[in-house]
């Protein structure tokens, strides 16, 4: 990894990318559908419980308390770039970060995930959410700008929760199967829901924002658990809160990543959000996903997180078809289909790394 010596000049502004610097990595490059000398990849929850540096550094300290150490949010960030040597680091966060921040009293449990005291449920409720400024995650701002100095020419991906997925865990109080609360919600009280969803989108703009403004060179919306909805549900009463989110950062330039899991019928109206390039997972093969998602945008995926517990000849096998179906799209970041499972062995990651560089190197 290159030390940075000067200020960041490379980053890309208005849609233009310079030379040098992150805008002009492959990752970058292969988001915005240009020439890349490789196919870049880089893992969903690389950074995490898979490493045992992660463990150790982590031992003590409480998920969110971490998220807001910027010292330590930079290191962790750092163990996978250093180790996997991946296209790209993702700022070590957690989605309900923002939402913590306007004011909702909750935790990360592990093992469970996030767990909200007071559910979300009402019209009164909605209003407990207040919008959030760069003051109330300052932060993220500043793990941001340690991360950019210390990354040289590596992207940094911001990314955020997108509405539908931030809901679900507001409005049932924790992580949920079967989303039936939230769905109540939304066929009972659409008011409510269109209210609650709007908050969230003016949350997450904004905490998009703060990570583009201090040096992001792009962005993730997870949208995990849109996959729960039908296409007709999703259009009426999600696409509209993520394409304001997803719009309303087009004049930042930074390319933007829309990813849910379970989403293969989606796949088109994630893409009508506003991204630059669909995230999708291992249940669609990267050619079908670009007829339904269109030309004009680039894919991230899709190893079946499980398929990395299989025999090596296994795994290379599927790298090597994901890597074919990828060339049916304008422009391809290797990814797996959803995160990292804890119980990954982390020297098989680095291989697939190796593996997507040397067979995908042009
Ligand atoms: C749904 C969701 C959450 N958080 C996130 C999503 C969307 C992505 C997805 O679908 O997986 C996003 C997320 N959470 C985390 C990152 C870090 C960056 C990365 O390496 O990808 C990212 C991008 C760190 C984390 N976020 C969390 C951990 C584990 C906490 C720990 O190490 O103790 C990490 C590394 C906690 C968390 N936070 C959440 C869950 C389900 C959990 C896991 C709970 C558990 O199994 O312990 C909510």
């Amino acid at each position: 990894m290159a030390p940075m010596s000067t200020t960041i000049t490379g980053r890309a502004r208005g849609g233009e990318p310079a030379s040098g610097g992150p805008a002009d990595s492959p990752f970058v490059r292969a988001c915005r559908r240009q020439p890349v000398p490789h196919t870049p990849v880089w893992f969903m929850r690389q950074a995490g419980r898979s490493l045992p540096e992660y463990r150790e550094i982590r031992a003590g300290i409480p998920m969110l308390e971490s998220c807001r150490r910027p010292e330590l949010v930079c290191e962790i960030t750092m163990q996978p770039v250093r180790r996997h040597g991946v296209d790209a680091a993702i700022l070590f966060s957690d989605i309900v970060v923002p939402v913590a921040a306007a004011g909702i009293d909750l935790d990360i449990v592990p093992g469970t995930g996030p767990v909200v005291a007071d559910p979300v449920r009402t019209a009164a409720d909605v209003e407990r959410l207040r919008p959030i400024t760069v003051d109330d995650v300052s932060f993220v701002d500043e793990a941001v700008r340690l991360l950019v100095a210390e990354l040289g020419d590596t992207p940094l991906i911001g990314f955020a929760g997108a509405p539908f997925t931030l809901a679900s865990y507001l409005v049932e109080g924790g992580p949920s199967r079967n989303h039936v609360r939230t769905k109540a919600l939304m066929y009972g009280a659409p008011e409510v829901w269109h209210a609650l969803c709007g908050r969230l989108a003016e949350i997450t703009a904004e905490f998009l924002r703060v990570q583009i403004r201090a040096g992001v060179s792009a962005v993730q919306l997870f949208d995990s658990w849109a996959g729960a909805l039908s296409e007709a549900d999703y259009r009426e009463y999600v696409l509209p809160h993520s394409t304001a989110v997803l719009t309303g950062l087009a004049d930042t330039g930074v390319p933007r990543i829309h990813f849910g899991v379970g989403t293969a019928e989606l796949l088109g109206a994630m893409g009508e959000a506003g991204a630059d390039v669909v995230g999708v997972d291992w249940r669609t093969p990267l050619d079908a996903a670009t007829v339904r998602i269109g030309p004009d945008k680039a894919v991230q995926g899709n190893l079946d997180p499980c398929l990395l517990f299989a025999p090596w000849p296994v795994i290379e096998a599927e790298v090597r078809r994901i890597l074919h179906e990828g060339q049916a799209a304008p422009g391809h970041v290797f990814n797996l289909g959803h995160g990292v499972l804890p119980e990954t062995d982390p020297e098989v990651l680095t291989r697939v790394v190796e593996l997507v560089h040397d067979l995908s190197a042009r």
